[in-house]
């Protein structure tokens, strides 16, 4: 027994350490981004595949080895596309955090704090104006907020506009004999890119019950993109805002104002 353990031992390494805790933090990481999404059953359903592949191996059934063996050497191909969603968020994810820390480290080399950043307030005015309006008449409007404007997401579905955004404009589009009404508005820069864009709904079972599409696909296309999503419900005349695939719900136009003049 103490020859056995010492053999185990003997052939660890540092690297075998550091290898364990990088698998440790995937594996968070992984779970923490699939978390009360349908992603989780198919993870189970696929680890629980796994396993009983290798116990029918190990007890040398030769058929459902063969059986097993045949969907897992596919399996890997079949996973990337079940998880498409999933692994662009992760990338998405991964590659957020790089730049957001490489904004802050040029800050910090310039050795100045963020002075410079510009106040949006003048240019929020009609948009916080217009979801103050919209809010009180209870007319339901959806508006992405987009670092970048990404075609394949929102031009194919939405019609083009390009025009800059103000309050009138805003308020035409989601008034409810518009045809332009349903879907999302895309800002980019100030600028209104297309309207009646269909986005990306979120599947997380985490959601009250009470939303629908409306709010699923603000928080959709906040799961697999860096936008920022306002959500004006038509019942309620409620403004939410959604982040990061989490929503802020019930605010004041106020606290909207604040928010956003903090994240664009
Ligand atoms: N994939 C989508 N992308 C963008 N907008 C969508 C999408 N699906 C639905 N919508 C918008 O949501 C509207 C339906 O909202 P629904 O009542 O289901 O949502 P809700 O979250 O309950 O919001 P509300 O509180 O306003 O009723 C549609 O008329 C359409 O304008």
């Amino acid at each position: 027994m103490d020859n056995f353990d010492l053999n185990i031992l003997s052939g660890f390494r540092l690297l075998d350490i550091i290898d364990i805790f990088l698998v440790a933090i995937i594996i968070y990481y992984i779970y923490s981004l699939i978390k009360g999404t349908i992603a989780v059953n198919i993870l189970i359903g696929v680890g629980l595949f796994y396993g009983i592949y290798l116990v029918v191996k190990q007890m040398e059934m030769r058929l459902l080895t063969e059986i097993f063996g045949g969907f897992i050497s596919v399996g890997s191909i079949a996973l990337i596309v079940v998880f498409q969603q999933e692994i662009r968020r992760f990338l998405i994810h991964i590659g957020k955090n790089i730049s957001l820390r490489r904004k802050k480290f040029l800050w910090s080399f310039l050795g100045t704090k963020k002075t410079s950043q510009v106040d949006h307030g003048e240019q929020l005015k009609p948009i916080i104006d217009a979801c103050r309006s919209m809010s009180k008449s209870r007319t339901g409007a959806l508006l992405v907020f987009a670092r970048y404007f990404d075609e394949e997401y929102y031009q194919s579905s939405g019609e083009y506009i390009d025009a800059p955004v103000s309050k009138r404009l805003l308020e035409s589009i989601f008034f409810k004999n518009s045809p332009l009404h349903d879907g999302a508005v895309v800002i980019v820069d100030f600028r209104i890119m297309t309207a009646s864009s269909v986005l990306p709904i979120s599947d997380s079972e985490d959601l009250p019950p009470q939303f629908g599409l409306r709010h699923r696909a603000a928080i959709g296309v906040t799961e697999v993109s860096e936008a920022i999503a306002v959500i004006i419900s038509e019942e309620t005349g409620e403004i939410s805002l959604a982040k990061d695939g989490n929503i802020n719900m019930n605010l004041s136009a106020e606290e909207l104002d604040k928010i956003l003049r903090e994240e664009l």
